[in-house]
């Protein structure tokens, strides 16, 4: 092997390992694929990721759709650029609860076509999620490029959980192309989590009554005879056009379409394992302390900050002594708590493998700051998890793992 391919090799496993950690911080990662382009796959990806969001889930929203980037435009964001510091990407916080990077906000004009082959198109995907500042995610939102190509495939093979959503129109030209995509997620090992019929009819603004101008009930049809699940149909709807070129969400319309992708968005709730996990949940975060401030000694701390959270809002502050350090003693401790998450400096792998084994969300890298400060951080997605077991030989203390 040469020196070069040496190096790669390593830098590719730094970089897978950055990849993993920020994944470890996302509950739900989703991508929504088609088999045929202009099928209103962008269009259901943003739209999904804002409707989350606005339910309160911490929700980012990625496009890989590195040709022909939709996302920006549909959010009205066709100026956006994108911050790089200290080398890592800074997403766009479009609100609070959503950040989205799109190659767009990388170009110096939105117009500028991007000519590129399959490794650097790979490589650009790998940096949006190893090397961008997203925090901890209820939601990634992947809006993928459509067909079975190197995006999708990227995609499969690097955010390991992820699943998919299918979009498709009902003609057979469209669902013949929808059964590619989903071989190809059974060939990648990628669960579907359902099927989107989109402009399934069309509903006449003057009558009310539906017209199904492409057919209607084929994708659904198709779903029940591959056995994966039906999440709903989106009519034609004019006002979703002028929407999307406006720069404005489905949420803003307040007609049948909003109803039908709020019902399809419960659907995609329904169908996924965890689903009480997010905006609706409760937190309990576990901070280790010294002096009433973070403490980087997370094995010999005086005292844990026990913050419980409700919809975003501190509830119960509470101040506890750990028992006497001794191997996996603490970790499990915080488990018995029924912490959720805990904020630290460093932690020793054996503690972090037993907290995550507990269900217990390891966030390392914290600051030496008040409770009160790093809560806010965190549950603004703005801790960023530096994934950093502690090295004991560079500090020569131990952090309670053994
Ligand atoms: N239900 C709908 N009713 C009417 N128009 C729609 C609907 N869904 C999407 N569209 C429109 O169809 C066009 C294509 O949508 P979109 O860009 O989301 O498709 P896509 O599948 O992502 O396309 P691409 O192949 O470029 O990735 C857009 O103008 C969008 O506003």
């Amino acid at each position: 092997m040469s020196c070069n391919s040496t190096t790669t090799d390593h830098d590719f496993e730094a970089q897978s390992q950055k990849i993993n950690n920020f994944l470890q911080n996302v509950d739900h990662k989703i991508v929504v694929m088609s088999g045929k382009g202009g099928v209103g796959k962008s269009t259901i990806a943003t739209n999904l990721a804002v409707f989350l969001s606005s339910q309160g889930y911490k929700v980012g929203l990625l496009d890989v759709d590195v040709h022909g980037p939709s996302v920006a435009g549909l959010l009205g964001l066709t100026d956006l650029k994108l911050n790089i510091i200290n080398n890592r990407i800074q997403p766009y916080s479009y609100t609070d609860n959503l950040k989205v990077i799109s190659i767009q906000g990388l170009l110096n004009h939105p117009d500028e076509p991007l000519i590129w082959r399959g490794p650097m198109k790979i490589g650009i995907i790998r940096q949006f999620l190893g090397d961008a500042d997203w925090g901890s995610l209820d939601f990634l939102i992947i809006d993928s490029p459509p067909g079975t190509g190197d995006e999708p495939l990227t995609v499969a093979q690097t955010v390991i959980d992820c699943q998919a959503v299918i979009v498709t129109t009902p003609q057979e030209i469209s669902l013949a192309d929808v059964r590619k995509s989903i071989q190809f997620c059974q060939k990648v090992n990628m669960p579907i989590l359902g099927l989107i019929e989109n402009m399934s009819g069309f509903v006449c603004p003057s009558c009310n009554s539906l017209h199904a101008i492409f057919k209607s009930g084929g994708g659904e049809k198709l779903a029940t005879a591959v056995n994966i699940p039906f999440l709903g149909r989106l009519p034609i709807d004019p006002s979703v056009v002028t929407a999307g070129d406006a720069g404005q969400s489905i949420d803003s319309l307040n007609n049948p379409s909003k109803e039908k992708l709020q019902g399809i968005v419960e659907q995609i709730i329904n169908q996924l394992p965890n689903k009480k996990k997010g905006a609706d949940s409760t937190m309990k975060i576990a901070i280790p302390l010294a002096g009433g401030k973070l403490a980087t000694h997370f094995g010999h701390c005086q005292e844990f900050a026990i913050m419980t959270i409700d919809n975003g809002n501190v509830i119960k502050h509470e101040t506890l002594t750990p028992p006497p350090h001794a191997p996996g003693v603490i970790p499990n401790w915080v488990a018995d708590l029924g912490c959720t998450d805990i904020l630290v400096g460093g932690m020793g792998e054996a503690a972090q493998v037993i907290l995550k084994e507990r269900g217990v969300k390891v966030s390392c890298g914290a600051p030496s700051d008040t409770p009160e400060n790093l809560v806010a951080l965190y549950l603004r997605g703005e801790l960023v998890d530096s994934g950093n077991a502690c090295d004991h030989d560079a500090h020569g203390h131990d952090c309670g793992s053994h």
